[in-house]
């Protein structure tokens, strides 16, 4: 039996079927504390806690001096040792009880679900846990709150890792309030720029972030007033400066707001409306565009467009800022055929270089009905609980997207699904300034061999105070996550992202 029993019957929990489970499920430990035995025996126990004080006193001068590296090797390995056996383990019982999670047999025993295993970073705690018969994550998913509030977490989300095992995981910390999430360094050259991997900013993991316009082709960004749309969208643009520049990028955008968030970058739009009306046009003309590529494509025996194979055929990337102010506040003839164009833009245009990145406030069905064509979608800080399924998906705030409770000091920050990863993740776009954008349109308008750097290094600090977040630089290292202590099973698949 995997699971562990809780008051089973006198003949089951005799002192020597415990003692030997004990040894059996916890090997690593208890080799440690033999061997710490066997040691004391041979060198004499006064000279090995004298030799333990030593090794405590260098253990925290290395902390203190240089917390990185000491976190990195050793306070990661502590930090999920002792939160397993002194937070996790200790109140487990108890609390997976409290939450209604403990099974009854037949017989009267009461069965637990198996905890199996704690990492740590500094940020959150996983927990691994072996399910009862008969459970299913979506047990678990009813109780997050429930679970996070007994180990005075800031939230729980779960993942499930492999059939049967599921790995809870609590937020101590909130990341973003101590990570510097740093704006990527702007490619310069063309051949730096990889579709599959354009990097705007930080996972709440502190690794970097990129989009995938290869297979995650067209985004959607849902996000209430001033939730950091614009960061994304400039972020992305950054990334994809020097295809610009030397056009293997078109960019059309459609900015309905007057122009007001991209009226800036006008000289290195392949085209830009402002309004409703000259939008509707954009649309068409960008459809008429790709329909014939694809004829002469079809013609040429081309099946498959490839990121920058070709000048002739470029990345035609459509931007429009604010969906509803083309599908819900315009006339209704001009909604009526933009839906239509923009759906065909998103179903047909994947082969022949068409790409779509649209942001909307409200993430409703009347706002976006062709949400489902969008592959990749990213819920920012939203306005109500119920849009968040309506942006990510399904039962995606269940599982953990808490886009409603982003604090409206925390603009970039956004959950997402990806492709293949039941869990959602949070991450970052880095805060891009007018500063920023004037750089990247000198850069993308120049046709100039040399490319002066835009001095930016007072600017990046006035904006980050602009931005209001009290961040401190963090070492990214610093948040591997480490996995400890296991009863045999293999853990590659236990990872914290
Ligand atoms: N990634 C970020 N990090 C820190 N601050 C940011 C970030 N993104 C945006 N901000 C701050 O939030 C403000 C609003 O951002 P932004 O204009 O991008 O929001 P938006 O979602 O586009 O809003 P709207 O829908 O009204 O256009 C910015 O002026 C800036 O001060």
């Amino acid at each position: 039996m995997r699971e562990t029993r809780v008051n089973a019957g006198d003949t089951e929990r005799t002192p020597a079927r415990v003692v030997l489970r004990f040894l059996a499920r916890h090997p690593r430990s208890v080799g440690s504390l033999a061997a710490v035995g066997i040691t004391g025996c041979y060198i004499g126990f006064h000279t090995m806690l004298i030799g333990a004080g030593l090794a405590a006193v260098a253990g925290a001068s290395w902390a203190v001096l240089d917390r990185p590296t000491f976190d990195r090797f050793a306070g990661r390995l502590l930090r999920a040792w002792w939160r397993r056996w002194l937070t996790y383990h200790r109140k487990w019982q108890r609390v997976i009880f409290s939450c209604g999670l403990v099974q009854s047999s037949p017989k009267g025993e009461s069965r637990a679900p198996r905890l199996l295993a704690v990492r740590s970073s500094w940020c959150w705690d996983s927990v691994r846990v072996r399910l009862l018969d008969g459970q299913t994550p979506a047990d678990f998913e009813g109780v997050l709150d429930r679970l996070a509030s007994a180990y005075r977490a800031r939230r729980a989300t779960l993942r499930t890792l492999k059939p049967h095992v599921i790995s809870l995981d609590f937020q101590k910390k909130e990341p973003f309030e101590v990570l510097l999430t740093p704006l990527p360094e702007m490619p310069r050259e063309e051949s730096a720029v990889d579709l599959s991997r354009l990097p705007i900013g930080q996972d709440e993991y502190g690794r970097e972030f990129a989009l995938n316009f290869v297979d995650g082709l067209h985004h959607l960004l849902a996000g209430a007033p001033g939730a950091g749309k614009g960061s994304w969208m400039w972020g992305l643009l950054r990334a994809l400066a020097p295809w610009i520049r030397s056009g293997r990028v078109r960019l059309w955008v459609i900015d309905p707001k007057g122009g007001m968030e991209f009226g800036q970058g006008e000289g290195m739009f392949h085209r830009l409306a402002t309004d409703d009306t000259s939008g509707l046009d954009l649309a068409r003309e960008y459809v008429d565009t790709l329909d014939e590529r694809k004829e002469t494509m079809g013609r040429q025996g081309r099946r498959n467009w490839t990121p920058g194979d070709s000048a002739e055929y470029p990345l035609d990337l459509l931007v429009i800022d604010e969906l509803a102010s083309m599908t819900e506040y315009a006339d209704r003839d001009i909604t009526r055929e933009f839906e239509r164009l923009l759906s065909k833009a998103l179903a047909q245009f994947r082969a022949v270089g068409g790409r779509v990145v649209g942001a909307t406030q409200e993430p409703t069905k009347d706002v976006i009905p062709m949400r489902g064509l969008f592959p990749t979608k990213v819920a920012l800080r939203l306005e109500e609980a119920s849009y968040v399924d309506m942006a990510l998906g399904e039962g995606v705030r269940d599982r953990g997207a808490f886009a409603d409770q982003i604090p409206d000091y925390m603009p970039g920050v956004a959950y997402l699904t990806r492709e293949g990863h039941r869990e959602p993740l949070r991450v970052r776009a880095a805060y891009t300034t007018d500063d920023d954008i004037t750089e990247l349109v000198r850069f993308a308008t120049s046709h100039d061999a040399t490319v002066l750097d835009f001095p930016t290094g007072t600017d990046s600090a006035d904006s980050a105070e602009a931005a209001d977040t009290e961040q401190t630089e963090t070492e990214t290292d610093s948040l591997d996550v480490e996995y400890i202590e296991d009863d045999g099973d293999e853990d590659e698949d236990f990872d914290a992202a």
